[in-house]
């Protein structure tokens, strides 16, 4: 399998620190791959190393079929390094873009080195700003336009060069939610049409949840999770993944709130996790019938994963051991994800 971006065993240090531990992310063509993780996890200088804008201290860097890193050198020279980044576009939180320049001066920046002439740049920025959905404002000027706006510059400046993937780095987290969707909406739209492969790097799960298709968790400069978007949510086995899907941080702000104290001797506290669209009967029901448990329901919330609705429900079971250990293999037999979830998250 040839894949498009191709990160193996890549480590960064600097000095004693270790931003970037060991990872091996491997990309498709086509896929939206979300990086996901806490402040400080490692996830930009991680992805800087896709086009040695930070080289590594290990590991192995190839994209869209050459070896940029090896062996602890580059393996291209700077001018083909140059002609590399072309076909990978980057955006940032704070879009970056020229002040003192127009909007569509800003786009016709990326092509300085083109060798089109003058005319033909000018089509192409507006082909570009028609695509993002901005020609009419191509004579404004960056704070003329409002956040959204301008980060739909900064992507049509990314695009310039038709490059093959666009690296966002937290493009939306200086966004309020409505212009969030909107960048979220157009980026899974180029993805679609344009067939360009994006590696978004947020702290937001619900971007991740909305365009990506698969999906790693950066922690420590450690990927501790990776995999496509609906197994590791169908079936987070990090503690660290468990917060960011599946609904814990909401749920655990919830329960706290109920102040439903301590866990009883027969009490057992689930997560569990189900696909919509797989789980159609009441477990919490059958639990009962089946198994003669009470169950609680403390927490519940269904949201949907690209097109696919993902339910995730904290269940109090009050029965004995023997009963829970049938709860859990019912469950388990109805493609339910189940995890047993300390009482602390209670208190
Ligand atoms: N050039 C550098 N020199 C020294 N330390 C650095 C450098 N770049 C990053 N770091 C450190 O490496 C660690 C990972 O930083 P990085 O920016 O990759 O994390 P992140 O997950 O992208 O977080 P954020 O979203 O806050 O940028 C941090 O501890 C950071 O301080």
């Amino acid at each position: 399998m040839a894949y498009i971006i191709d990160l193996d065993h890549v480590s960064v240090t600097f000095g004693d620190l270790h931003a970037v531990s060991d990872v091996t992310i491997k990309v498709e063509k086509g896929d939206v791959y979300g990086v996901v993780g806490y402040s400080g996890a490692g996830k930009s200088t991680l992805v800087r190393t896709i086009n040695l804008l930070q080289l590594p201290t290990a590991g192995t860097i190839e994209v869209a079929g050459t070896t940029l890193f090896k062996d602890g050198q580059a393996q291209v020279t700077s001018k083909e390094l140059q002609e590399k980044r072309r076909n990978i576009g980057m955006i940032f939180q704070h879009f970056n873009l020229l002040n003192e320049a127009t909007v569509i001066d800003n786009v016709a920046f990326a092509l300085k080195h083109s060798d089109l002439d003058d005319d033909a740049i000018e089509a192409k920025c507006y082909e570009l700003l028609d695509l993002v959905g901005l020609k009419a404002k191509a004579e404004n000027y960056p704070v003329q336009l409002s956040g959204g706006e301008q980060q739909r510059v900064a992507i049509a400046r990314a695009l310039a060069n038709d490059p093959e993937i666009l690296i966002s780095d937290e493009a939306t987290s200086a966004l309020d939610p409505q212009n969030t969707n909107q960048i979220l909406d157009l980026l899974k739209r180029l993805n679609k049409e344009l067939g360009l492969t994006i590696v978004l790097i947020t702290h937001e799960m619900d971007a991740v949840k909305k365009i990506a298709n698969k999906i790693a968790v950066m922690q420590h400069g450690q990927v501790v999770e990776q995999g496509k978007l609906r197994d590791v949510y169908l079936r987070p086995k990090a503690e660290l993944t468990r917060q960011f899907v599946g609904g814990s941080l909401a749920a655990a702000e919830t329960l706290k709130a109920f102040n439903l104290g301590t866990l009883g001797e027969n009490e057992q506290l689930y997560q569990v996790v189900f696909s919509a669209q797989t789980v159609t009967k009441s477990v919490i029901l059958e639990l009962y019938k089946q198994v003669g448990v009470d169950v609680s329901m403390l927490y519940g919330n269904i949201e949907v994963l690209g097109d696919e609705p993902v339910g995730t429900m904290f269940i109090l079971v009050t029965g004995d051991k023997q009963q829970q250990a049938q709860v859990e293999s019912l469950l388990k037999s109805y493609q339910v994800e189940v995890t047993k979830v300390d009482g602390g998250i209670l208190a």
